[in-house]
């Protein structure tokens, strides 16, 4: 009988990944502080009501939301070990207003980092799966002041993207642009373990995640799209499919990443000055990089996400993500609509 290889950690990864050319050292130790964050993170959410962490926080984002205390906390968390990170020029939230600066780095910081330190806030309360979701951007060389014109790059510029899903367990999924790979949180050893390399997601898919309580709110191309999911093997599309909506969007990804799918969050007429619910900066624009990095597309309906050149930190967007067929159609359905 063979001996079952140990998994690498997360460490002997990047170190294996840097003497293959594929990150520098700067770019290792900024993925390193983050998967760091992200275990304090998971051991704050792991407390739970143990922890006094649960509830509302009384204050509201930029985007109008009420933050929960988790929120506020896993935000502090992620800017307090990038502090003093000589690699990084500046962070952007979705818990803060304008990006933060990092003191004593810049201008010899020469990375930008985005995060939804929270994501999925609604499932805190009930001990549903959440998790945190980053971007990493090159800083732009030779400039006297940061600003929020430097962050606004697509997202086929990113040389990092990850997220961690705090489950049953506690994982880190990640991509420098060579595939896309998972690691488990080993609680006793506290480190990240390669426990998948490579993931792939099957082109093709029976199961779709959306939020159907909007459905009176779409346009009609979603319409038509999801009457054809929900006809089954009798309608236009000839299968019967299935639904799954978290109401993470960590977990409803890595649901994808694991076995395919579709994730959609259309625009609709609900609020017709948003272009979606989720940000582009450092929702759709991580977990596009992820998903294409293995095998799958990712388009706001219209392009592929990655190429949309953002206008504002905060940005909204239409997200088509997940199995590439699958989202082949649904992009089609909205093209066509459009003449
Ligand atoms: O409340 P809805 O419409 O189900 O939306 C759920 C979506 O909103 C989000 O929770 C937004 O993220 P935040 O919790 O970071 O604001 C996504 O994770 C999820 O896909
Ligand atoms: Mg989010
Ligand atoms: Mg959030």
């Amino acid at each position: 009988m063979s001996t079952p290889t140990k998994p690498i950690a997360l460490t002997r990864f990047l170190i294996e990944a840097q003497r293959a050319g594929h990150i520098n050292p700067d770019l290792r130790l900024l993925i390193e502080v983050v998967a760091r964050a992200c275990k304090a993170i998971s051991h704050a959410v792991s407390k739970g009501a143990l922890g006094g962490v649960l509830g509302e926080a009384g204050t509201g984002n930029i985007q109008g939301e009420a933050q929960k205390k988790l929120d506020v906390l896993s935000n502090e968390i992620l800017l307090e070990a990038n502090e003093w990170g000589g690699h990084l020029a500046g962070c952007a939230s979705e818990e803060m207003d304008d990006f933060s600066k990092i003191p004593n780095a810049y201008p010899k910081g020469n990375y930008l980092l985005l995060f939804d330190p929270l994501d999925g806030s609604s499932n805190i309360d009930v001990n549903v799966s959440v998790g945190t979701i980053f971007s990493v951007l090159k800083c732009p060389d030779g400039i006297d002041e940061l600003k929020t014109e430097h962050f606004l790059q697509p997202g086929t510029q990113q040389v990092a993207a990850g997220y961690t899903v705090y489950g049953p367990s506690t994982m880190l999924v990640l991509t420098i642009g060579h595939g896309t790979h998972e690691f488990t949180l080993d609680r006793e050893l506290g480190s990240f373990l390669l426990t998948k390399r490579d993931l792939r997601i099957p082109a093709d898919t029976k199961e779709f995640a959306i939020n159907m309580s909007n459905q009176r709110h779409w346009f009609p191309p979603m319409q038509r799209y999801a009457s054809e999911l929900l006809a089954g093997k009798t309608g236009p599309r000839g299968k019967d499919f299935n639904m799954r909506w978290v109401a993470s969007m960590v977990a409803d990804v890595h649901r994808i990443l694991t076995r395919g799918g579709i994730f959609i969050y259309p625009r609709d007429q609900k609020d017709p000055d948003k272009p979606g619910r989720l940000r582009l900066m450092y929702e759709a624009n991580p977990m596009s990089f992820i998903v294409e990095q293995a095998g799958g597309a990712a388009t706001n309906g219209a392009q592929r996400i990655l190429e949309i050149q953002p206008e504002k930190l905060h940005q909204r967007v239409a997200v088509f993500l997940g199995s590439k067929n699958e989202v082949e159609v649904a992009t089609r359905y909205h093209l066509e609509a459009q003449g």
